[in-house]
Formats: C-alpha cells, sequence, structure tokens
C-alpha cells in the first residue's frame, strides 16, 4: 500500500493537465481500470471510474448521486467521508463493499481531498479489493480425471472441514479453493487469502491478526485482520509450506480456538472461518526435516485434495486452449484461430507450470500473431523442457473428406480424431467412451453428430 502521508491535503495535479481541467476527471480518465470513487460534499456519489462502472453492471449514471456509503454492505457508525471533509486528512480502511455480485467484498480504500479548480472540494477514493473478486470461478476440464477431481472438490465443499490442495504449480489450487468456497454453506460470507510467502516473522501477526493504532512505528491507524476479515466466510492459505515455522504455532493456536489478539491489543478477538489451505510442497517431507509442524498439518489435512497436473488430463488441452484463447481475445480487438500444426505441438508438451504455463505459451504466440491465425512456428515450446511425461493422447490432425465442409474449428478437428482414436479403443461403444470422457452420453451424441461420426447405441 502507498504511504498514504505522501498525498499532500488537498491535492491538485502538477500543472494543467486535462482538456476538461478538472482534477476527477485526471484521476478518473487516464486509470480507467482502477476502481475510483469521487464524492461530493454533499455526500453524495459524482462520478465512478469505468472499471468500477463495469464491475457494478451498472452505467455511470445510476450511480450519480447515490449516498457516498452506498456501496459499503455494513453501514459505519461514523461516515468516513463525512470526517473528510470536516478535517481533510486522507485516510485508509479496511471493510466490506458489494462490488461484483453483490457479494459482501473486502477492500482496502484510500480517501483524499481535491480541489477542483472552480474552488470546490470533492473527495476521491480508490478502491482495492483485498484477495480474488467474488465471481463463481469457470473451471474448464471435460475429463475423467478432472470429472473425478471436481467431484471431490465438491462433496467437500458441503463439509465443514479443513481442505489442504496440493498440486504443482499452475494447476489451479486458487481456483479450486474458489470454487469449495462458492459451492458452500459459506458462500456468503467472505473469502480471503492469505499469500504465505510474503509473511515473514515481521508481518505474520500484524497481517492474519491486525493492530491497533499506535501499536508500532508505523501502525497510523487501526488495521484489521485477515482472519477477521474472513469471519464467517473462508481463509484460504495459498502456500502454506512457506509460513515461517516460528509463526505455524501462532496460527494453530488461532484456528484451533477461533480467537486472536491484533498486535497491541488488550483484548482478544473471534472469527468463525473455514480453512482452506495450498501448497505444491511435500508438507510431509517439510515435516520430516522439521520444516513443518505435524500438529498445524494434522489441523489443515482434515480432507486433503490433490490436484491433476495438466499432463494427466491431456484431453482437456484443445478446450483450455479455447477457453484461453477467448479470454486473450476478449481483452483484444481480433479472435484467433490454431493451426493444426500448432495444436498438435500444444498437445505434445508435458507442462511442467501447467496451465499457467499454457497460457503464456498462448499469451506469446497470440502476441505474435497479428493476423489471429496462429501458426505452430509462434508456439514456443521451452527446449529445455522434458519431454511430455505421459504417451501422446493419440490427436492426429487430418484433413479427412469426411470433415470437409464440417466447418470446424482446428480445436474441433483435433477433439473429432481425439474421440476416433477411443472409438477404436472402446470398439465403437457409446457408453464406454462417455464414461472415458467423463462426459454424458447425451453431450457425446451432441459431439458425435456434430463431427459427422456414426456410432451405434451401447
Ligand atoms: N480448470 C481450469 N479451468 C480454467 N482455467 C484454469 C483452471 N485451473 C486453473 N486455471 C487457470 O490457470 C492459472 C493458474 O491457476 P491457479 O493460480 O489457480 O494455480 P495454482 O495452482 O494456485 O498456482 P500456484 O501454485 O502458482 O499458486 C490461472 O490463470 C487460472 O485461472
Amino acid at each position: 500500500m502507498p504511504p498514504i502521508s505522501h498525498v499532500p491535503i488537498p491535492w491538485s495535479p502538477p500543472g494543467p493537465t486535462t482538456q476538461t481541467n478538472s482534477i476527477s476527471q485526471w484521476l478518473l480518465e487516464p486509470h480507467p481500470t482502477s476502481l475510483t470513487l469521487i464524492v461530493s460534499s454533499t455526500l453524495g456519489i459524482l462520478q465512478a471510474s469505468a472499471k468500477l462502472n463495469d464491475l457494478l453492471r451498472i452505467s455511470g449514471p445510476e450511480l450519480h448521486n447515490c449516498p457516498c456509503c452506498h456501496l459499503d454492505a455494513t453501514p459505519a457508525m461514523v461516515c468516513r467521508h463525512r470526517t473528510l471533509f470536516r478535517d481533510l486528512e486522507p485516510y485508509s480502511e479496511t471493510l466490506l463493499m458489494r462490488l461484483g455480485d453483490g457479494e459482501p467484498q473486502p477492500v482496502r480504500v484510500i480517501g483524499f481531498p481535491i480541489i477542483e479548480p472552480d474552488g470546490r472540494i470533492l473527495l476521491a477514493e480508490t478502491i482495492r479489493p483485498l484477495g480474488p473478486l467474488r465471481q463463481a470461478p469457470r473451471l474448464v476440464g471435460q475429463s475423467a480425471t478432472f470429472q473425478r477431481h471436481l467431484q471431490e472438490l465438491r462433496q467437500a465443499a458441503a463439509t465443514e472441514a479443513s481442505v489442504l490442495l496440493h498440486g504443482e504449480t499452475g494447476s489451479g489450487k486458487e481456483l479450486a479453493a474458489e470454487l469449495l468456497h462458492q459451492q458452500s454453506p459459506r458462500a456468503d460470507g467472505p473469502f480471503i487469502v492469505v499469500d504465505c510467502t510474503v509473511l515473514s516473522e515481521d508481518l505474520f501477526e500484524s497481517e492474519l491478526f491486525g493492530h491497533v493504532k499506535g501499536a508500532f512505528t508505523g501502525a497510523t491507524s487501526h488495521k484489521t485482520g485477515l482472519m477477521e476479515l474472513a469471519d464467517k466466510g473462508t481463509l484460504f492459505l495459498d502456500e502454506i509450506g512457506e509460513l515461517p515455522l516460528s509463526q505455524q504455532p501462532k496460527l494453530l493456536r488461532a484456528l484451533e480456538t477461533g480467537t486472536f489478539r491484533p498486535v497491541g491489543a488488550t483484548k482478544t478477538r473471534r472469527a468463525k472461518v473455514r480453512v482452506i489451505s495450498a501448497t505444491h510442497q511435500d508438507l510431509p517431507a517439510l515435516i520430516q526435516r522439521g520444516a513443518f509442524r505435524q500438529d498445524l498439518y494434522y489441523r489443515l489435512a482434515v480432507l486433503p485434495i490433490g490436484i491433476p497436473a495438466l499432463r494427466e488430463r491431456r484431453e482437456d488441452i484443445p478446450a483450455m486452449t479455447e477457453h484461453i484463447l477467448q479470454q486473450i481475445a476478449a481483452e483484444r480487438p481480433r479472435a484467433y484461430r490454431l493451426g493444426k500444426e500448432a495444436m498438435r505441438k500444444l498437445l505434445g508438451y508435458s507442462y511442467p507450470g501447467n496451465i499457467r504455463e499454457l497460457r503464456n505459451l498462448l499469451q506469446l504466440a497470440t502476441a505474435l500473431s497479428p493476423e489471429g491465425e496462429i501458426p505452430a512456428e509462434v508456439i514456443r515450446i521451452p527446449t529445455h523442457a522434458p519431454a511430455a511425461a505421459a504417451p501422446e493422447c493419440g490427436v492426429k490432425l487430418t484433413d479427412s473428406a469426411a470433415t470437409a465442409g464440417l466447418g470446424l474449428s482446428p480445436i474441433e478437428l483435433a477433439e473429432r480424431q481425439y474421440i476416433l482414436d477411443l472409438l477404436r479403443e472402446y470398439h465403437g461403444s457409446r457408453r464406454g467412451l462417455a464414461e472415458r470422457m467423463g462426459i454424458s452420453e447425451r453431450t457425446l451424441y451432441r459431439k458425435l453428430k456434430r463431427y459427422a461420426l456414426n456410432v451405434p447405441n451401447g
């Protein structure tokens, strides 16, 4: 967080900067992706940045003149905006706002006064979501392996048990944690991500339990800890293997008792959280080496769930590729198509960095394909990479006469060939094939129709 004492009071930009010569415009227009609110001295919302309007799925005028605390999920005793107009002191607070789909989102807000050229004093507030925005994650994967994994997640979501997600880097642990939360009875509560890689011994307590004003040098205001923010929701401890050994007993105590004491406070506080943690490390091996506490492990790993690596569900690569290309295209003025050779290259790689690595490969490939057609040469498979550990999934891309005129995309062609290969293995049994692909017979039927593959029932 930037030190707010660096914000001049009242604040004006250096020299004439915009055509409108309005400071609020100067704050909003060049930064459309920031979440910013402008509030008038009569305590009404004057404007919001494009990104905030987007997130709230409203047009700017609907927010105009709403009461200043309109977005707050829990009304504060004292309106921070009113206090700012009285004292002209910038503030920084952590609170819950209703963003996105209307679920409470923990955010850090920084407010400061600005003086418009016409002499009006306004308030600008920037909003930083803590943790990912509350939107149901879309998990791509139809393979039997991934469908079994989803089933495991859904079963775990219905319980209150602590879940430990373990899997290789980039395999989707954070997305799985979000899904667990969204499908749990706590879905209406907050989902708070704690990145344990940044929790040094100095920061651990104040980040997790919070601190009171004046607790230490630099504690200029009260800070609510992440554990309290997660009350009635889910606390997601990402990369738990990185938590310093010295801090592990403090975490264990807080989780076992549901109580903790903010730094400098005299009274303990209470929070009811469900804990999900994730790691790419072998925690039992860390325990053996004395780098992780066994008692904490047992507290966290009531339900251990492994996330399959992408190379263990190679059948999902075409759909995942399409999904990522659509996401990339949404931010650019063009759609992308993958050539057959390019898809063959993607299918033959082992992805030690999993889905994140696939995304990176595609980001680079699309950047190198200004016309939208992605050739094989721009798929830059790392040369040091290990060869695919599992045998190739057997997708052969053919321009068979049978597919001419079907208007299939390269990804669909790849899937068609994949189904053809499996049909041989399953001797044409539609039921066996659907089971193997982890899809319903009905979905398989639609695919067979689309791909002009005639297979008897059974
Ligand atoms: N099943 C999935 N469908 C679509 N996208 C996915 C899926 N799983 C993961 N992703 C995407 O892959 C990327 C990496 O996922 P995520 O950050 O959840 O992995 P991770 O295992 O937590 O990584 P790390 O170990 O580095 O923390 C993200 O962009 C995420 O959106």
